[in-house]
């Protein structure tokens, strides 16, 4: 069991951290005064409510692939591994994080929600279903049923957890 937990935590590293880094990277760009750019340039959609948000910006966006693909390079030179398919998959995982996290935003924004509002389930899942369907229409990763419920479960506790610990540290205004 535990073998299982740290093998499917271990690939979706990248993931993992593709999606925490823009808490972190938007903190730095608040401290250093620096302006973030909405990746909705500030326009609404048909219904009149903005597209994404003001949470959803493309310094957190491109932070979040570098941060992934970076994982993966990395992970590979620990496995020795081929780097170039280490880097492509990281790329590959952190795209399909950043991705879902926008589809999150646009789908919680047509509800009415606004950012920080929490949406259950989605919140914590929409990232890691896309990154790993796209990494698996890719062939970069193909996961079992079996391995499928270990990567929801873990990544639903596990962003409960950091969304946690992100808020104990001052880096998120809301626990989740
Ligand atoms: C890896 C294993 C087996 C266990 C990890 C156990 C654990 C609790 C690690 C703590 C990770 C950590 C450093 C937390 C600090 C708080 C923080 C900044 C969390 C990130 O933001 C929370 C959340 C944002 O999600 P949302 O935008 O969808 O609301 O991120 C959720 C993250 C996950 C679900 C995956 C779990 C995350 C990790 C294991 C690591 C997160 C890595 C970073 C935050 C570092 C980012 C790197 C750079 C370069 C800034
Ligand atoms: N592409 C992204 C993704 C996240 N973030 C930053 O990371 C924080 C946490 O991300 P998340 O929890 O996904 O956003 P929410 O604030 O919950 O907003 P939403 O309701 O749109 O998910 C955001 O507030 C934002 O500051 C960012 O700048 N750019
Ligand atoms: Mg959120």
């Amino acid at each position: 069991m535990l073998k299982e937990v740290i093998t499917i935590v271990w690939l979706l590293l990248p993931a993992y951290f593709a999606n925490g880094s823009p808490v972190i990277i938007s903190k730095i760009i608040l401290k250093l005064r620096l302006k973030k750019h909405p990746m909705d340039f500030g326009k609404n959609f048909i219904d009149g409510k903005r597209v994404f948000g003001d949470s959803k910006s493309w310094e957190g966006f491109v932070g979040g692939v570098l941060t992934g693909t970076l994982t993966g390079f990395i992970q590979s030179i620990y496995m020795h591994e081929m780097l170039a398919k280490g880097a492509l998959t990281g790329f590959v995982l952190g795209v399909g994080a950043m991705l879902g996290d926008l589809l999150g935003a646009f789908i919680k924004r047509r509800l009415g929600l606004k950012p920080g509002d929490p949406l259950p389930v989605l919140d914590q899942l929409l990232f890691i279903v896309v990154a790993l369907v796209l990494a698996s229409k890719l062939n970069l990763i193909i996961l079992s049923i079996e391995e499928w419920v270990y990567a929801i479960v873990i990544t639903f506790l596990l962003h409960i957890l950091t969304n946690l610990i992100a808020y104990l540290l001052n880096l998120k205004s809301v626990p989740w």
